[in-house]
């Protein structure tokens, strides 16, 4: 039976839902929090001070107070700013040579050169603010390389502090892809750790990897996902580094995302035109006008409408998708695609949009407003990823009414129940292909324009399993707390 002791948390991330976002961390470092808080747990969360989160600091009422770091030869004196996520108050680390930039981790087109130092010196700041709180955490969770640093720093050069006597380290993996790979040389401060690093930690001689840091040193590791951490522990799957996963293999766990219904109902949300529910689906018509009237496509209702909001990057199956719709829109159809990232999959669909101006979409940018449009405007979703550690839009797409077609690949595979090759549907909410060739996604598309041309009812039934689904915060935050429970030390 799992202890009821509340327990205090420290959260570590990056970019966190309403302060700052690129992608669906931040979604998991607002939602898990405040389910965290509900639970009754002290959680603070701690993330850079981007000029995104100034914006926000004029809204709220905050503390300020000044540190000062010493790193090696260098002093930081920095900030922090206090403001607060409904109940779950957030410390902001304000050093502007670091964070004062519009992009988080990179200026559009590179990554920055100093992502390295920025990140180890926001680990580092992390650990001296809850000492400054007197915040003793039971537990300081950890998210993706960017934070993995915080177990290494904790594990090494604070092995002796004890203030964090007790504290254990969880290291949540959302997208182990990306690894924060830096030559050693880049991090000014580099001479305060290197005495801990080995081979295990490095790659390509020189460079250290922050993700292998945290691997090998946080006490418990978890992906976003029950698949995606059983396709880790697999070569191909692996990202590159399946020995330092086996190694870890009796640490190391899946936990699903789930989805904020507060942001994401379809009955509630003040975002779109009409409201819908499962019960009565007639408001998703009149979103779905919407969309076309503000994208510019022709308003046909029978027309099936596809669309997808996502990054723009290699994980999310675009080298399938392009061909697949090359030869798609050539049926009656329309597609939608908002994204931002990567400027040659934006130049592509660009073209492909100049080919087909009357059917198929693209905006490149991301602003939440469209992409509450899309999921509700949409008559399906479109997520062929090649990988995907969990995935949130999914989610999103199954409570708006408009299944999925996704790849049956780590947290897809554990979200959407796949319609039977035969073609029914039973409890099926969604469409979902194996192979990755975009023929295999071609095929589904074709499926799933038949289901809605000629099959009005099956598709209605589709739309309502997936509006009856659901993926609780509150469970997986459940899920959380067990595995928080057996990292700690028994009570003295
Ligand atoms: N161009 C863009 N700019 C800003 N926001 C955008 C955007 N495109 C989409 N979004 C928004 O970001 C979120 C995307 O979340 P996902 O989980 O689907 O994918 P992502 O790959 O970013 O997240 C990673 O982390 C999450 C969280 O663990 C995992 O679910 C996922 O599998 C993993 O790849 C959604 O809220 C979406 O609306």
């Amino acid at each position: 039976m799992v202890s009821d002791r509340k327990l205090k948390i420290l959260f570590l991330a990056t970019e966190v839902e309403d302060l700052a976002k690129t992608g669906g961390l931040a979604d998991v470092a607002k939602a898990l929090p405040q389910a965290l808080t509900r639970l009754g747990h002290d959680v603070r969360i701690v993330c850079p001070f981007y000029p995104q989160v100034q914006e926000r600091l004029k809204e709220d009422n905050h503390l300020h107070s000044e540190l000062s770091l010493q790193l090696g030869n260098l002093q930081y004196l920095y900030n922090i700013h206090q403001l607060h996520l409904g109940d779950v108050p957030v410390y902001s680390v304000d050093y502007p040579p670091y964070f004062s930039r519009q992009g988080l981790y990179d200026n559009g087109y590179h990554a920055y050169q100093d992502n390295g130092e920025r990140f180890a010196f926001f680990s580092m700041a992390a650990l001296q603010i809850t000492q400054s709180l007197d915040f003793a955490p039971d537990i300081i969770h950890c998210n993706d390389w960017h934070t993995a640093m915080a177990p290494f720093f904790l594990r090494n050069e604070l092995a002796d502090n004890q203030f964090f006597y007790r504290t254990r380290t969880l290291l949540t993996l959302h997208n182990a892809a990306y690894q924060g790979v830096f030559d050693l040389d880049s991090i000014p401060f580099h001479q305060r750790f290197i005495s801990a690093l080995s081979s295990d930690h490095m790659e390509q001689g020189n460079k250290i990897n922050f993700l292998k840091c945290g691997l090998l040193t946080a006490d418990k590791i978890n992906a976003v996902s029950p698949s995606y951490a059983a396709e880790l522990l697999t070569p191909l799957g692996s990202h590159h580094i399946l020995s330092l996963f086996q190694h870890r293999h009796r640490d190391f766990s899946g936990i699903l995302n789930g989805c904020n219904y507060d942001d994401w109902n379809p009955a509630t949300d003040s975002l779109l035109p009409k409201a819908y529910d499962q019960h009565n689906l007639a408001g998703k018509a009149e979103c779905k006008a919407h969309l076309q009237q503000y994208v510019g496509l022709p308003e046909q209702a029978d027309t099936p409408l596809f669309g997808m909001v996502s990054r723009l990057t290699g994980q999310k199956g675009f080298h399938l998708l392009l061909p697949a719709l090359q030869r798609f829109l050539e049926q009656n159809v329309q597609v939608v695609i908002i994204g931002s990232g990567e400027q040659e999959l934006a130049d592509n669909l660009r073209a492909l949009e100049a080919q087909y101006p009357d059917k198929l979409i693209f905006r490149e940018g991301y602003t939440s407003k469209i992409a509450h449009w899309v999921q509700a405007g949409a008559d399906y979703f479109l997520m062929p990823s090649l990988f995907e550690p969990c995935g949130l839009t999914q989610m999103y797409s199954l409570a708006y009414g408009t299944p999925p077609i996704v790849r049956g690949v780590g947290g897809l595979k554990d979200t959407v129940k796949p319609v039977k090759s035969n073609g029914s549907i039973d409890d099926a909410t969604g469409f979902v292909f194996s192979h990755p060739e975009p023929d295999a996604l071609l095929d589904l598309l074709m499926q799933a324009l038949t289901l809605f041309n000629d099959a009005p009812e099956a598709f209605k039934q589709l739309q309502q399993n997936g509006m009856a689904y659901r993926f609780c915060w509150e469970e997986t935050a459940k899920n959380y707390v067990s595995l928080y429970h057996e990292m700690l030390l028994p009570a003295a």
